[in-house]
């Protein structure tokens, strides 16, 4: 039986080749992360803040398996991510992304439709019955899963050039919905998007992650974000976590020198706002 325990990191070291020295010299690693640990509890949404290149992305990078750790381990309810040959697909399928820029992380060339539908392709076993070869039920399912990210039916026969960034991005985010995942993680999902529409997709995923029970990994460089849909924050900088505190604590009683920074940071463009 499997435990739901969520997401555990443990360790997480990541290194990329870095740039070579003097053209053809040598390449100095850049350590993106180290050691860090942490956790999502189911249903919990944790935020990871930082600095840009502190590691965030990297992080969610090697949960989804597009960056490889150098040490470390990283567990979904109890079974690992990493060990590719004792069958973690199914493991891997309980998690999806919703990415910064919709525009290129979907098809220009496919419909709203074929987009969504890419993701059962990619992982057969969460389509819904009969969707790979009845175009009517795929259509069915499709337009289920537009009208729970607020779209009209008519969006799933337009591209996405025809559809604006709003628009992208809810699609996106029912293309990982299709999967039924039940972590998603949201890399910068909204910061790419007008500020009044930001505020709409926010909702959304508040909504949706109610909706589903589903955890979330919300990585955001906007404090105000964080403290709109985050139970618990982590800090990161130069690739370490240096703080971990329920949002309530870490907007009223920051431990880190870093965090107080950040959130002075966050006040002063308030104000300038
Ligand atoms: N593919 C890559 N090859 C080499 N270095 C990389 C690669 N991806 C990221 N890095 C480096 O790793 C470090 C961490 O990057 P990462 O994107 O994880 O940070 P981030 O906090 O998500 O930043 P941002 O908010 O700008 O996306 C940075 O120094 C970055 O330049």
């Amino acid at each position: 039986m499997t435990t739901a325990t969520g997401l555990r990191i443990r360790d997480l070291t990541v290194t990329y080749p870095g740039p070579r020295s003097g053209g053809l010299g040598r390449r100095t690693p850049i350590t993106a992360v180290r050691d860090v640990t942490l956790d999502v509890a189911p249903q919990e949404t944790v935020a990871l803040v930082g600095e840009s290149g502190s590691g965030k992305s990297t992080i969610a990078k090697a949960v989804v398996g597009l960056a490889e750790p150098a040490s470390g381990s990283i567990h979904y309810d109890g079974k690992s991510l990493l060990e590719r040959r004792t069958g973690n697909r199914g493991t891997r399928r309980a998690i999806a992304m919703v990415f910064q820029d919709p525009r290129s992380s979907l098809n220009p060339r496919l419909s709203a439709e074929a987009c969504i539908a890419e993701a059962w392709q990619a992982q057969p076993d969460t389509a819904p019955d009969g969707v790979r070869r009845n175009p009517r039920r795929r259509r069915d399912a499709v337009v289920d899963l537009l009208a729970q990210v607020g779209l009209d039916p008519d969006v799933a026969g337009k591209r996405p050039p025809a559809l604006s960034g709003g628009q992208c991005q809810r699609v996106s985010i029912a293309r990982a919905l299709a999967l039924n995942p039940r972590l998603l993680i949201c890399d910068e999902a909204v910061s790419a998007l007008d500020v009044s529409v930001q505020a709409q997709v926010l909702q959304l995923l508040v909504k949706v992650r109610q909706a589903r029970s589903l955890s979330m990994l919300f990585i955001t460089h906007d404090l105000g974000v964080v403290r709109q849909v985050a139970d618990r924050v982590l800090v990161m900088r130069h690739g370490e976590l240096v703080e971990n505190a329920e949002v309530q604590t870490l907007f009223t009683a920051p431990r880190h020198d870093y965090t107080r920074e950040l959130l002075a940071a966050a006040v002063d463009l308030d104000a300038a706002g």
